[in-house]
């Protein structure tokens, strides 16, 4: 807890209850939907993920900022949530290399946050009745004002967010000689995802959300790679038309999450609002090629169409979240493309998954030979 005096906070759902609780971060207002993530660790790598862009979270983890903050933790250049609710607010941090509070790090970057709230309740009350819009002001005290505010905010089904958090212009990782070059599409890439490609040798260039093909080709890639991102994948029509040109290149092509979305919508596989999403480090995943269980790291709202995946004769469904059936991975029949719904690169999370990444840069290389 900080140990200044703390400032009132007050929490305003979608279905109309009113939370209070005190203030950390920066005092103001915000809004976004909320969600909930229920890893116990790894919040500035949360915080930090683009894909998290206009979403206000939840962290199930009893007491966060205990760890305090790291220059090489984040995900992106700046924080990305658009709030976080907790339930204790360490002040006291212990880390060797930490540089400052979590408190410290959100006021710098401008986010509103409230702790002291039950967040057991809150986390059962979205399991129950699904997402929904919130508002966080620890500034405005009038709760009648903050459901007008709140009735404002857009829904995120159909909201398209990905070109806010792309770069705005390409830029290069790696080794310039390397033999292995991928052309990314940034929709709001997390940066352990191209820290993964450039460690197994590759050279990477970096791609505004709204590239042309002619560009893409410029870059003379051996492979493609689909970002992870914000926002509802079907609102993303430009994305789809380039994505199908990618594809058309057949070359290897892998896609992370929002990535995903985006190759099953380019394959005429539509996608659906979840109920409240996934958002956690240990959800089971089974690879139906191989057999194998891991733990993934998750972060999203949206899904594939099971019932569409399973009836498409030119889709392999690769990977099965072992909780729900939910589709976690496919590869297009007869094309050296695949993709997953969750996180590989698993920051934070188990390192379960890295092999894909292996698998992309072996399909890469033995495409080239
Ligand atoms: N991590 C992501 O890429 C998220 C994808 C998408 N915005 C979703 O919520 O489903």
């Amino acid at each position: 807890m900080p140990n200044t005096p703390q400032q009132q906070a007050i929490l305003v759902l979608g279905d109309g209850s009113v939370h209070y609780g005190k203030a950390f971060g920066t005092i103001g207002t915000t809004t976004g939907e909320l969600c909930f993530n229920t890893g116990m660790t790894g919040y500035q790598e949360v915080f930090t993920d683009p894909s998290y862009y206009g979403q206000v979270v939840i962290m199930n983890s009893v007491h966060i900022g205990n760890y305090g903050v790291k220059d090489e933790d984040i995900e992106s250049s700046s924080v990305k949530v658009r709030g976080v609710i907790a339930r204790n607010l360490e002040e006291l941090f212990s880390r060797r290399m930490a540089k400052g509070s979590l408190d410290e790090y959100l006021k710098l970057h401008n986010i509103v946050a409230i702790e002291g709230v039950d967040t057991r309740a809150l986390t059962a009350k979205v399991r129950t009745d699904g997402a929904m819009n919130c508002i966080i002001s620890s500034e405005i005290s009038d709760v009648e004002k903050l459901k007008a505010m709140l009735k404002e905010v857009p829904s995120m089904d159909g909201l398209e967010l990905a070109s806010k958090v792309s770069t705005d212009e390409p830029y290069e990782m790696g080794d310039p000689s390397s033999e292995i070059r991928i052309a990314v599409i940034d929709y709001g890439v997390k940066k352990n995802i191209l820290q993964c490609m450039v460690d197994r040798g590759a050279y990477v260039r970096v791609h505004p959300a709204k590239v042309s093909m002619d560009e893409l080709k410029s870059f003379k890639a051996d492979g493609y790679f689909i970002s992870n991102g914000p926002g509802d994948p079907a609102a993303m029509d430009y994305a789809i038309r380039t994505i199908k040109e990618v594809v058309a290149e057949n070359k290897p092509t892998f896609g992370i999450c929002l990535g995903h979305q985006l190759l099953a919508l380019a394959h005429d596989i539509p996608t659906f609002k979840m109920h409240h999403g996934h958002r956690g480090l240990n959800h089971p995943v089974k690879n139906l090629v191989t057999g194998k269980c891991e733990i993934t790291t998750q972060n999203h709202g949206f899904g594939v169409d099971p019932e569409a995946v399973r009836k498409a004769d030119h889709i392999e469904i690769t990977h099965v979240n072992l909780n729900d059936n939910s589709i976690e991975g496919i590869r297009i029949k007869g094309k050296p493309a695949f993709s997953v719904q969750y996180h590989p690169e698993s920051t934070p999370g188990p390192h379960d998954s890295r092999y894909l990444f292996d698998e992309f840069i072996d399909l890469i290389k033995s495409e080239k030979s």
